[in-house]
């Protein structure tokens, strides 16, 4: 029996579990006050706090440390990398540490994971990390030779969706078409062609649908002046990520308020959460036209996949047309981890060099 342990920072929570081979036995949700994280400059500053936050509550389970057989963690911006299974190394971990691609949550889980497999001396993994990138070269060009598009979106989650969904079909994956819809707090929307994500709107960097707290994609030029004139650096990209999307159209970025408030006969709340519907069935829209309208399955999961009164009914009727729709609420994430690293110990894939 292998026991692994899971490490999957977020914005505002750090989640973690662990596996007996395939089985959770434990998970937890460990919140991080807002007011907590504000004193922090860059995400890799809560790298100690998150960390001993974590030994803390292992203790307190008691969860013997010396018994676990890996630790595996949510990758972060990294270079392009093909989908699997990496380990960490010095490399992964100094960009991670300079932010060399970027800031993100899931930066920390590979640190972490390190740190603590490092201590008691086994494998320190992470797998599919929010840069997979296997877009077809057309995908890549975005309307001006200085810019190309890239693939940053919920591999992770993505992926574990798409295999549940093949399962469910009876195929193999790479026999199949698919759209996958991670609706979160960011939003990912997939071709998945035959196995591989060949386009997919970047969901951290201003593309894609509006979200709970995203602008998704701007009119440009509007943008540019805003950038001229208005706003400072930092706040600008704050109205992308973070106070953008519903946020800054209703001052929340919770779904269950904004039901709340259509249901108290809101119609501003309900124009712009339609609005948001729209933007959401437009991709899917695009995505299916990429998959050339041959479309196996669509799934929805996420967060957002739990709003049953008005989002996913909206979605239902306008892409029903198209293929079946699963429906896979919340995400999968923990466990897509822990079913990765159970392969690598098992023998069954091999863990690459990054
Ligand atoms: N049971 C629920 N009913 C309605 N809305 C929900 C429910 N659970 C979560 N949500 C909504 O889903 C959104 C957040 O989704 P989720 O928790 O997947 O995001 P996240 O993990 O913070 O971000 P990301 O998925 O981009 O990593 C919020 O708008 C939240 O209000
Ligand atoms: C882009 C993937 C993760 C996120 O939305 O933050």
């Amino acid at each position: 029996m292998f026991k692994i342990l899971v490490i999957n920072p977020g914005s505002t929570s750090t989640k973690i579990a662990v596996y007996e081979d395939e089985k959770e036995v434990l998970k937890e949700v460990i919140p991080h006050d807002i007011s907590d994280l504000k004193r922090f400059r860059n995400v890799v500053d809560q790298y100690e706090m998150r960390k001993d936050t974590i030994l803390e509550f292992l203790e307190k389970e008691n969860i013997n440390l010396n018994s676990i057989s890996a630790v595996v963690g949510r990758g972060g911006l990294l270079r392009p990398v093909p989908s699997g299974i990496f380990k960490i190394n010095e490399k992964m971990l100094d960009e991670l540490r300079t932010a060399k691609y970027g800031e993100h949550e899931s930066n920390l889980g590979a640190l972490i994971a390190y740190r603590i497999a490092e201590k008691i001396g086994v494998q320190a993994l992470i797998a599919d990390p929010v840069v997979v990138d296997e877009l077809e070269d057309i995908a890549r060009i975005s309307g001006h030779p200085d810019f190309k598009r890239k693939s940053i979106f919920h591999a992770l989650n993505q992926k574990a969706i798409a295999r549940k969904i093949s399962q469910k079909i009876g195929k193999d994956y790479k026999m199949l078409n698919l759209v996958i819809v991670h609706l979160g707090g960011g939003i990912s929307i997939g071709a998945h062609k035959k196995g591989r994500v060949v386009d997919v709107n970047n969901a951290l960097e201003g593309e894609g649908p509006f979200t709970p707290e995203r602008s998704g994609t701007l009119p440009l030029t509007g943008f540019i002046d805003l950038c001229y004139y208005v706003y400072p650096e930092s706040d600008i990209r704050k109205l992308i990520k973070g106070r953008g999307g519903l946020v800054s159209y209703l001052g929340t970025n919770n779904a269950k308020e904004v039901v709340e408030k259509i249901k108290n006969g809101d119609e501003y709340a309900k124009k712009i959460y339609s609005a948001m519907a729209h933007q959401i069935i437009k991709w899917i829209g695009k995505m299916s036209a990429v998959l050339n309208f041959e479309v196996d399955a669509i799934g929805l999961t996420g967060g957002l996949a739990n709003e049953n009164e008005f989002l996913i009914p909206w979605i239902k009727e306008k892409v029903a047309f198209i293929a079946p729709i699963y429906v896979f609420p919340g995400e999968e994430e923990e466990e897509a981890l822990a079913n990765a690293a159970l392969r690598v110990l098992r023998g069954q894939e091999e863990a690459v060099d990054y």
